[in-house]
């Protein structure tokens, strides 16, 4: 799914100004408040009048000014899941995402119900429904319009922690099983290393960075989000093995595993996404021994900057897996925590939590 975008719209403060080419399958879309990510979004949906280029998405030409070209809306087979996402009040969970398969393929509704999980809600109404229950429901309504691309603007910002960390496992499902390309826009540096291949970063109205997710999410992306890369997470996915010596582990990649709280619920083979925060990792210059915390995972500094408030980040990579470790600026001196060096990692058990 090829995304090429070469658009001017004119707003209020500046002109948004992109000029991109991306492969498409999970771009995260960041920027600060304001921005232009909305725009971008609705320009794709066809939704803003005034907006000049090309936009072509998988060859199809949805907007071409100088040619004359500007498809409808409804045509353009966008699945568009705005920030303040509205269910139809008067309608059930089914009844919604079935409005939406009017325009796509009927097998799609129950595809999009088992992926969500929608099963035990289809009959409520969405007064009933909880923030991300809400979510989950737009996003198959989306989902059952059969969409070539789906464009998400935020769809967890208006939601508690908590309930955020319920809907991103169901986006991975998505990304995943469901495999519709997506772009995705998200002011969580950690949500979009777990959920993009490919990153758009903004800074009012003109591409500061595109490209693969690895290159573009990393110091530039936390400076220009700094005021709101607070509380930044790893995201760590994988598969659950339970380990004949009991307890519960995440296998991430073939070179890293992961203990996370015991979870005898969850057969060995369960896909699962857990938080660590950033500041609950120990980061330590020799190897180490005879500490409580049971991870102890040793790696290489890639890169570390200032985080402002005599704090900074260090990116660590493990095992190909990029890890952010967030410590003061005054350990980075002392312990001399530069690129290149070798450290461990410190994560307690307890500091892993399951996302859902
Ligand atoms: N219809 C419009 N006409 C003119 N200017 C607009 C219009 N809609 C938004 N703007 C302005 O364009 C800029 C970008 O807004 P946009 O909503 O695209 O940003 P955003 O990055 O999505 O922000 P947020 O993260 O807060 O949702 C803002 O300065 C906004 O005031």
């Amino acid at each position: 799914m090829s995304l090429e975008l070469s658009v001017r719209l004119p707003l209020a403060r500046f002109a948004l100004e992109v000029d991109v080419r991306l492969e498409g399958a999970s771009v995260a879309v960041l920027g600060r408040s304001g921005s232009g990510k909305t725009s971008l979004l609705e320009i794709l949906a066809g939704l803003r009048r005034g907006a000049r280029g090309r936009v072509v998405v998988g060859g199809r030409v949805l907007l071409d000014s100088a040619a004359g070209v500007d498809m409808a809306p409804e045509a353009r087979r966008m699945g568009y899941v705005p920030q303040d996402a509205l269910l139809f009040p008067h309608l059930t969970a089914e009844q919604n995402v079935r409005y939406g398969a009017r325009a796509g393929r009927p097998s799609r509704v129950e595809e999009a119900v088992a992926l969500l999980e929608l099963g035990p809600l289809l009959h409520r109404y969405p007064a009933t429904l909880s923030g991300g229950e809400k979510q989950r429901v737009a996003l198959a309504r989306a989902l059952a319009t059969d969409p070539a691309l789906l464009l998400l603007d935020e769809p967890l910002a208006a939601l508690d922690v908590t309930l955020k960390e319920r809907v991103l496992p169901y986006l991975l499902r998505v990304r995943d099983e469901a495999r519709v390309p997506m772009l995705y826009v998200t002011h969580q540096l950690g949500e979009a290393r777990v959920l993009a291949k490919e990153a758009l970063l903004l800074e009012d109205g003109r591409v500061r960075a595109a490209g693969p997710a690895s290159e573009v999410l990393g110091a530039s992306a936390r400076g220009l989000l700094a005021s709101e890369s607070e509380g930044e997470e790893n995201i760590l996915e994988g598969m659950l093995e339970r380990p004949s010596e009991g307890g519960t582990r995440l296998r991430v990649t073939e070179g890293l595993s992961l203990w996370v709280p015991d979870a005898p619920e969850l057969p060995p083979g369960t896909r699962a996404a857990y938080a660590v925060p950033a500041e609950d990792i120990l980061l330590s210059m020799g190897p180490l021994s005879g500490v409580s915390a049971r991870n102890v995972l040793a790696g290489t500094v890639v890169g570390v900057e200032g985080a402002g408030a005599g704090e900074a980040a260090a990116t660590v990579d493990i095992a190909g897996t990029r890890w952010v470790v967030r410590l003061t600026e005054a350990s980075v001196r002392e312990l001399g925590v530069a690129s290149g060096v070798r450290v461990h990692l410190a994560v307690k058990t307890a500091a892993c939590r399951r996302l859902r």
